[in-house]
């Protein structure tokens, strides 16, 4: 990418911050080591992230090198082993109905069929509505990933891309602020994959584009297309943060015409470079 570009890409990103939107989740200092049989394995080290409330950021990296274990920390459901994470100006003690989390494992309860997985989810975080109202907003979810003719099945019974659809629709039936997707369009085709992203940016439209979304992918143009930054993370142990990418693209973005322009390429570029800059062909 050429100096310009870089500087520009920088400022930017600066622009957003100085803008300010509030910060939303606030990585400090953050480590995380696990105890395992061979001994305390640290997967990230010092992790530093301000994400501002309704920014969507991606994380990238290779395959082991922390994303998850970082999402399950905004998430509360791995503690810190130093430092810590605000999320929505508390210090995170454990999972909360504010942030709701999409897993590359879809984590259905297996037992419910595809309509109450969403429903007993709806029912004990809206607390606040009536019956109607949340059988309403299980049905537009639901309607939403196009599952509503297979809402009486068992999630034995479904594709994996069918149960990672009503992952998303849980999480989205919920209407957390922050929103966290472990790769969550991951086990989708590409069709579907496409419907899924607008799905996601009409939600975030509808709230005023207010809704902080931290999304793990694999997938350099998805994170190009949906993200106002992208993070791009070391190999582990000790991960750390590599670069951080802003994508200073205008909303709202059109997949095919993106594809063409140069600010898109250089960010594709710098991307690939720092992802795969470690092999060459002879590897
Ligand atoms: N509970 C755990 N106990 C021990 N080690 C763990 C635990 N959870 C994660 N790890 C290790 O921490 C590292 C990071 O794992 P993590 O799942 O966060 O990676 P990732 O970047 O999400 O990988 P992928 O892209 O393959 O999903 C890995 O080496 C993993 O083996």
């Amino acid at each position: 990418m050429n100096t310009q570009i870089q500087t520009t890409l920088v400022d930017s990103a600066n622009e957003f911050h100085k803008l300010s939107r509030q910060t939303n989740i606030d990585i400090r200092d953050l480590t995380i080591s696990f105890k395992t049989p061979k001994g305390v394995y640290t997967a990230v080290k010092d992790i530093n992230l301000q994400v501002a409330k309704g920014e969507i950021v991606s994380i990238i990296g290779h395959s082991g090198c922390g994303k998850s274990t970082l999402m399950n920390a905004i998430s509360g459901m791995v503690k810190p082993s130093k430092g810590e994470v605000i999320a929505n100006g508390k210090v995170v003690k454990g999972p909360g109905p504010d942030r709701g989390i999409v897993f590359q494992n879809y984590s259905l309860l297996p037992w419910l069929s595809v309509y109450k997985n969403i429903f007993e989810a709806v029912d004990s975080v809206m607390t606040g509505k009536t019956r109607a109202e949340k059988l309403t907003i299980v049905e537009d979810n639901l309607k939403m990933v196009n599952l509503w003719e297979h809402k009486d099945k068992l999630p034995g019974q479904l594709s994996g891309g069918m149960k990672q659809r009503v992952a998303i629709a849980r999480a989205f039936a919920i209407n957390p602020s922050i929103l966290l997707l472990d790769e969550p369009f991951g086990a989708l085709d590409a069709l579907t994959k496409g419907s899924m992203h607008i799905e996601l940016l009409k939600l975030w439209n509808l709230d005023n584009r207010n809704k902080t979304i931290v999304m793990v992918t694999h997938d350099i143009e998805e994170a190009i297309f949906l993200s106002d930054r992208v993070v791009v993370m070391n190999n582990g142990p000790e991960a750390t943060i590599r670069e951080i990418v802003d994508v200073p693209l205008d909303r709202p973005r059109n997949k095919k015409a993106i594809a063409h322009d140069p600010v898109y390429m250089d960010i594709h570029d710098r991307l690939l470079n720092l992802l795969f800059d470690k092999f060459s062909i002879e590897d």
